[in-house]
């Protein structure tokens, strides 16, 4: 039901009449089923963004067509979006000296009138959105005083409290320091949402990722498994490194070593 599918998108950041050699993503079909923890991953420039902003209904793509549970988001309206989708972007935005609190609330937001005020059940909502982030007793301090990795939590927190049937996240582990990254992927997973993460750590993405799709110039070249993507020949031809991969002795799951020069 709450099913996430690109088909056959094409975009580029020129807009209408332009040649096709000149789509920053070209013939990507991705799907994301209820519960999916979905990968995106590709090097610097690949068009991982650039996927997702197309996911979320930011970016208009030029050919084919994004659907969240079947519907084609360009016909529904913005509001119907953010009712279903969450993101969660690298850059914070500029809080204007909200406090914690007032920045998971704004979470609610789509689930509101434009001049209704936040409910017991809104708050308490937001409560466990931000308890959920390991974040409670935080409410009261200023958003633009908190570290990056805590503003992290704090906007998935908000994510969390708009109660989305999807989660979009691109790279949602960029602040954080190596408990905080396992900490807020087992999160995020455990949350049992359909969820699409660009991930940069490859490691990361093979330990909680159950599908991945790579993206090398805008293209699609690679999906599946962790264990079916992640092989040395990928790694050499997309990203341009050598690398040892064995299974994890303890999860099973693909990991990498990288082969470095001296
Ligand atoms: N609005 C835009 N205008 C012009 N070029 C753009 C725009 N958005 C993206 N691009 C270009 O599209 C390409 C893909 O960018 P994108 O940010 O999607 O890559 P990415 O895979 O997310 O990269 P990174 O891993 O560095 O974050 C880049 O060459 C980028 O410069």
């Amino acid at each position: 039901m709450t099913s996430l599918n690109l088909l056959d998108l094409a975009w580029s950041p020129l807009g209408q009449g332009h040649c096709h050699h000149q789509f920053q993503l070209r013939e990507a079909n991705l799907h994301v089923q209820a519960g999916e923890f979905v990968g995106l991953i590709g090097p610097n420039g690949s068009g991982k963004t650039s996927l997702l902003r197309c996911a979320y209904r930011f970016s208009k793509p030029q050919q084919g067509e994004v659907q969240l549970a079947h519907q084609n988001v360009w016909k529904q309206s913005p509001r119907w979006c953010a009712q279903r989708i969450a993101v969660v972007l690298q850059e914070f935005p500029d809080a204007f000296g909200l406090t914690v609190q007032e920045v998971v609330a704004m979470g609610r937001t789509p689930h509101k009138g434009l001049f209704d005020g936040d409910t017991r059940h809104d708050r308490a909502i937001a409560r466990e959105a931000l308890e959920s982030v390991g974040l409670l007793g935080f409410e009261e301090h200023a958003f633009a005083t908190l570290s990056g990795g805590e503003k992290q939590r704090v906007i998935l927190a908000r994510a969390l409290a708009q109660q989305p049937q999807l989660l979009i996240l691109d790279e949602p582990t960029n602040h954080l320091d190596p408990r905080y990254q396992l900490e807020l992927l087992q999160r995020v997973k455990r949350l049992g949402i359909g969820t699409l993460a660009s991930i940069h750590d490859l490691n990361l993405a093979a330990a909680f990722c159950d599908r991945l799709y790579v993206l090398d110039h805008g293209r699609i070249v690679a999906s599946g498994t962790p264990g079916e993507v992640l092989t040395v020949e990928l790694l050499r031809n997309v990203f341009g490194v050598e690398a040892l991969i064995d299974a994890h002795p303890l999860s099973g799951y693909p990991r990498i070593t990288w082969i470095t020069q001296p």
